[in-house]
């Protein structure tokens, strides 16, 4: 622990922190980036606790371990991490990480008015597209693994909340998607605990309810998170409001990525939307990712969309992060 020295780069997209993990990480062993998941999960935990908890992070801290990865079509791979465990995808982390290959040198074929970075994640490529002129990154769109719906009106029972039903929508992570009216709830009155109370409650019922599968395998099968949004689901001009809870009662301050690819299928699907309409998705912080669905594919024996959502992320700053052996604390703990 005490020969740890862990080097980051700190950004942010749409208010949602990204922890970059560029350097100082032990041997991870693992010929596919899932095996690599594991691995850290199974033998390096301890470097996800100490740098996502308190005293280093806090418990809505979010960050990705750069790998080496598997084939020569991806430029880095990508190893998420939450106050909680592993994400197999996320948005707001690849907007950052699209950044971050184009301004440190990662990405050499550097093209304007954009340069491809594409990323290997647990569920698979995702290509990003940055934003590139006269030396400057911006905006970055990425287009992710196909999205589709798993189960419309799953009905559950939500202690506290009563008897409702969700769509469960898959975006390289598997969602609950429901308008929080449907359990007494407003994204703008609301309290944040609250918010955080419903979204646990619900994939908790959920995870009791329905047995999930993916035709990947049981590494992607399991559910990440819920979005719980304003019901505006017609399209329109207009921002849609939504949050996305996961984790161990962690709530995203952007608009959540792969929680807006999975909407967008689920939106297509049940016909608030149609291919290459673009709509706007907002956190409850007011920050947009925009959305749409650019292409019908078959996945398994999934009718699905492939989505493409394009976000802002900026930098803030770089961290050395150290460990003193007789310091428990400082392992990392959680205090909600
Ligand atoms: O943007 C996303 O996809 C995510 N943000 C935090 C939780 C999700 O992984």
């Amino acid at each position: 622990m005490e020969s740890l020295e862990i080097k980051t780069v700190e950004m942010h997209t749409g208010g949602e922190p990204v922890r970059i993990v560029v350097s100082g990480m032990p041997p991870i062993i693992g010929k596919t980036i899932i095996e690599k998941m594991n691995y850290i999960r199974d033998n390096l935990d301890y470097i996800r606790k100490m740098l996502m908890n308190e005293p280093r992070g806090h418990s809505d801290m979010f960050g990705v371990i750069l790998v080496e990865p598997d084939t020569p079509e991806a430029d880095l791979g990508c190893i998420f991490i939450h106050n909680g465990g592993y994400a197999t995808m996320c948005g707001h982390v690849s907007i950052a990480v699209g950044r971050y290959a184009v301004d440190y040198g990662i990405v050499k074929n550097l093209k304007s008015p954009e340069t491809e970075v594409t990323l290997q994640c647990p569920c698979g490529l995702v290509k990003m597209y940055v934003e590139y002129s006269n030396g400057k990154s911006g905006i970055t769109i990425f287009k992710s693994v196909p999205a589709y719906v798993y189960q419309l009106d799953l009905e559950i029972i939500v202690p506290g909340f009563g008897t409702t039903t969700v769509d469960i929508s898959y975006g390289g992570g598997f969602y609950a998607v429901l308008s929080a009216s449907k359990l007494g709830l407003d994204l703008t009155t609301s309290s944040v605990e609250k918010l955080k109370d419903a979204g646990e409650a619900v994939k908790d019922a959920v995870n009791k309810s329905l047995k999930l599968t993916h035709p990947e395998g049981s590494d992607l099968a399991f559910m990440f998170g819920v979005i719980l949004t304003d019901g505006n689901d017609e399209f329109s001009d207009e921002p849609t409001t939504q949050v996305s809870v996961f984790g161990h009662r962690q709530v995203d301050r952007s608009p959540c990525g792969s929680g807006t690819t999975a909407r967008v299928a689920q939106q297509i699907k049940r016909g608030y939307m149609k291919l290459n309409q673009q709509r706007k998705y907002q956190s409850v912080i007011g920050s947009v990712f925009t959305g749409e669905a650019i292409q019908e594919v078959k996945y398994g024996p999934y009718d699905a969309v492939i989505v493409k959502i394009s976000g802002r992320s900026y930098k803030t700053g770089t961290s050395v992060y150290t460990v003193e052996t007789d310091d428990e604390t400082g392992k990392g703990f959680l205090l909600s």
